[in-house]
């Protein structure tokens, strides 16, 4: 037993020794470098911890710190008991599910604490179940219990009770996102190769005929869940919309340019650069419900600030499957789209755009943000899951996918062989790539590189600017 033990334990192995020093050292300065900065710029220590607002030179030093403890975590547990290791992190979602579910994060006061027999009370849930789920939970940073059999917040979960749009993030998150996950295999078996979005794991969990965005329409709670999904979604830093102000050369277009912002919701998007560019104009289209809901908005304009958005930016109900209204625009873009669609539809929707970009072929970008998978291993694994675990949603809920360079060089071919990639960019910390596309002038005959692959091997470096 004892012989077993050791021949799998991984400090027995001179190469996993070595590497963790090598990690422990990583670490080590990284750690140091980030308290020197804190020094030098006199903040206090929670700004590391708020990646959003930390500079981009922070924001790499805490990369480098997580990327390294969570190989260091990996080594030391080695690869036997790292596998029992995953049936912990299911727990923790089945954990996360029953504690949104009972509305415990609200039930415990946010100083403070509480008895657990009078929170079960409360919350309506029998106490031994409470304290089994709560407990597990803890382990993972949600809650603490401060005195034996009380029941108190931890940062992690005071935000989450703190921030309504985190806690339906939650919510959608372990209801919606964790049984799709898990019917993934089941799908896959059913409807092999399928690219219908009606054939999803999303389908098979909720036992639906309709795509995700037609049941939402059926389901007003669920509706809500996903809206403040996507807030949370849009808020956090891979998909934070200050890498969409800083991933484009905004300020080189002309005074007065029109950025067409397709499928742009009610207005996120082109609202975050407006603010920081006044000279251009926008016309954000979507579908009825959301182009209604974006001009209300924004009609409710009380300030200076807020009226000269109201007069720069308009709302159009447009469908993007149908012939594009707006001919020349300067700028077409269209961020977070194209994933969500099969290739046939994808060439279907750019279509549209490339014949509006006819007339004006020098002048007319299309610009897409979206994910560009790289190959495993080429970015740190804490951030390349992020990019993976997009890939997986796209496909278990629409049977579409994030493309990897070749393919994106291959939709866009098919979309009309006289697009060229003329720049694309990763702002530091963003899962998305800005890819601008112009359409060849026959009579310059410009000599741009035909293929994603060779743009996204010298793909530009920008440093993110901070979104209000
Ligand atoms: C993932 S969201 C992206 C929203 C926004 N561009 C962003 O970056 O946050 C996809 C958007 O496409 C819109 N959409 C879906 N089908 C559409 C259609 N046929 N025509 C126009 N918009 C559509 C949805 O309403 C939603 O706002």
């Amino acid at each position: 037993m004892a012989t077993t033990m050791a021949a799998t334990f991984p400090l027995a192995s001179n190469e996993s020794s070595v590497k963790m020093d090598a990690l422990v050292e990583e670490i080590t300065q990284s750690v140091q470098a980030l308290k020197d900065s804190r020094q030098q710029s006199k903040s206090e220590p929670a700004d590391a911890s708020a990646p959003l607002n930390a500079s981009p030179e922070l924001q790499q030093l805490r990369q480098r710190l997580v990327e390294a403890s969570w190989h260091l975590h990996q080594h030391a547990l080695g690869p036997g008991e790292y596998i029992l290791s995953l049936s912990v992190g299911v727990h923790y979602c089945a954990c996360l599910k029953w504690l949104c579910r009972f509305k415990v994060f609200n039930g415990v006061p946010l100083e403070g604490n509480i008895a657990y027999d009078k929170l079960a009370a409360a919350i309506s849930a029998p106490e031994g179940a409470l304290k089994s789920v709560a407990r597990m939970a803890m382990t993972s940073g949600l809650f603490t219990e401060p005195i034996p059999n009380h029941i108190a917040h931890s940062p992690t979960s005071a935000m989450i009770a703190s921030n309504p749009n985190l806690l339906l993030w939650s919510e959608f998150m372990t209801e919606v996102g964790i049984p799709t996950a898990s019917a993934f295999a089941d799908a896959t078996q059913r409807w092999p190769g399928s690219l219908s979005n009606t054939e999803t794991a999303y389908n098979l969990a909720f036992d639906t005929p309709l795509p995700l965005f037609e049941h939402l329409k059926t389901l007003p709670t669920r509706t809500e869940q996903f809206a403040g999904y996507m807030k949370s979604v849009t808020n956090s830093e891979g998909t934070s919309l200050k890498h969409l102000v800083s991933g484009y050369d905004w300020a080189a277009l002309p005074q007065d340019s029109v950025v067409v912002d397709v499928g742009g919701s009610t207005g996120h998007g082109s609202i975050a650069i407006a603010e920081t560019f006044p000279d251009l104009r926008f016309i954000v289209q979507d579908l009825e419900t959301n182009a209604d809901a974006g001009r209300e908005s924004l009609a409710k304009a009380e300030n200076e600030a807020q009226k000269d958005l109201a007069d720069r930016i308009t709302f159009q109900a447009h469908d993007f499957f149908q012939d594009q209204p707006i001919v020349g625009a300067d700028v077409y873009l269209l961020r977070m789209i194209i994933h969500d669609w099969s290739d046939d539809d994808s060439v279907r929707i750019l279509s549209r755009i490339v014949k509006a970009m006819e007339p004006n072929k020098t002048k007319s970008t299309l610009v897409i943000m979206d994910s560009v998978l790289p190959l495993p291993g080429q970015l740190p694994a804490t951030l390349e899951r992020l990019l993976r675990l997009r890939d997986l949603t796209m496909r278990q809920v629409f049977n579409s996918r994030e493309r990897a360079p070749e393919e994106w060089s291959a939709l866009m071919a098919r979309v009309d062989p006289s697009l060229k990639l003329v720049r694309t960019a990763k702002p530091f910390g963003s899962v998305l790539s800005v890819m601008e596309w112009k359409l060849e002038d026959p009579v310059a005959q410009m000599t741009m590189p035909l293929n994603v692959e060779e743009q996204v091997a010298k793909e530009e470096k920008v440093t993110p600017v901070a979104v209000s």
